[in-house]
């Protein structure tokens, strides 16, 4: 029998199940990877915003770790939430020791704005956890604060995500262009090449979760072997199916729908 493709995210907590681990869990079982979960923060949180932190100790963090790895070996480790420079060390000390394809999505805040990192931790996420990334998949802002150039046209998403392969040493990087205005264009640069995912942007405030979603579903691709640009391709086809049939819960920005692939439009 082939092996069964294993996702293993690093990530914060949504106790209403639209982003962070919840939504990676929910996004590796219908993309048809078996998921595993190692949790940095629990966060009070809702679709309407923050009201709590909690941060594991890096103690916790790291058995958790050891724990999943010594028993069952992924093919692939998505990281989320990861917000302080502490965690940011650990955790790449234990997965430097992997050669395995990591996806960094560098979350810094919520959908509905609260901030998710520390400020210090930027430096960190650039110097430790982007050399050892397969894939990063920064909105514009956050490729903004990474690298330093303002990001609100395609041109400017090309040149961030450049500077985050060929400067900073990631293996591919998506700059997602959820936040624009008008398009739902996202820039993949990789070997040397740029590739434009598209899609109808939706004129929807129901986006919670979308950042995590989308990179847990190239995790989850890339676990199942399937090539770098592909697994992107199919992970934009996803987030899209997900956020065209909206849920319509909560009392802000709502979750998106992980099943939505199985709905006829
Ligand atoms: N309104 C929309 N219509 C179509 N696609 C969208 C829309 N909003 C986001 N997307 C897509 O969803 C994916 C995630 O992008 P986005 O820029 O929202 O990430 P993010 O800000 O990290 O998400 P999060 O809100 O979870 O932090 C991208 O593929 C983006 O193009
Ligand atoms: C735990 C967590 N990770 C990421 C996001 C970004 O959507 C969020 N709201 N919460």
């Amino acid at each position: 029998m082939a092996e069964i493709p294993k996702v293993l995210s690093i990530a914060g907590t949504d106790p209403t199940g639209g982003a962070g681990i919840h939504a990676d869990l929910k996004t590796f079982q219908e993309v048809g990877a078996y998921g595993m979960a190692v949790i940095t923060s629990v966060v009070a949180q809702n679709t309407v915003g923050v009201k709590d932190v909690w941060h594991m100790e890096n103690e916790a963090i790291l058995k958790q770790l050891e724990a999943v790895l010594e028993d069952i070996r992924p093919q692939a480790v998505k990281t989320g939430m990861i917000a302080l420079p502490s965690m940011i060390e650990s955790i790449t000390d234990r997965l430097e020791r992997e050669n395995l394809p990591i996806i960094v999505d560098p979350v810094m805040v919520a959908t509905s704005g609260d901030s998710l990192m520390d400020k210090e931790t930027t430096e960190l996420m650039i110097n430790r956890l982007l050399p050892i990334a397969e894939v990063v998949t920064p909105n514009m802002e956050e490729a903004e604060k990474l690298t330093g150039v303002n990001v609100s046209t395609i041109k400017e998403a090309e040149k961030a995500a450049r500077l985050l392969v060929d400067e900073m040493g990631a293996g591919a990087a998506v700059v997602k262009g959820g936040h624009a205005k008008d398009t739902a264009i996202d820039v993949l640069y990789y070997k040397k090449e740029f590739i434009h995912l598209t899609a109808d942007r939706f004129d929807t405030k129901h986006t919670h979760g979308t950042g995590c979603t989308f990179s847990a579903a190239i995790a989850a691709n890339r676990a199942k072997g399937i090539p770098v640009i592909k697994s992107c391709e199919l992970a934009k086809e996803f987030i899209t199916k997900a956020i065209s049939h909206p849920l319509n819960i909560g009392h802000g920005s709502g979750p998106v729908n992980h099943w939505g692939r199985f709905l006829e439009k």
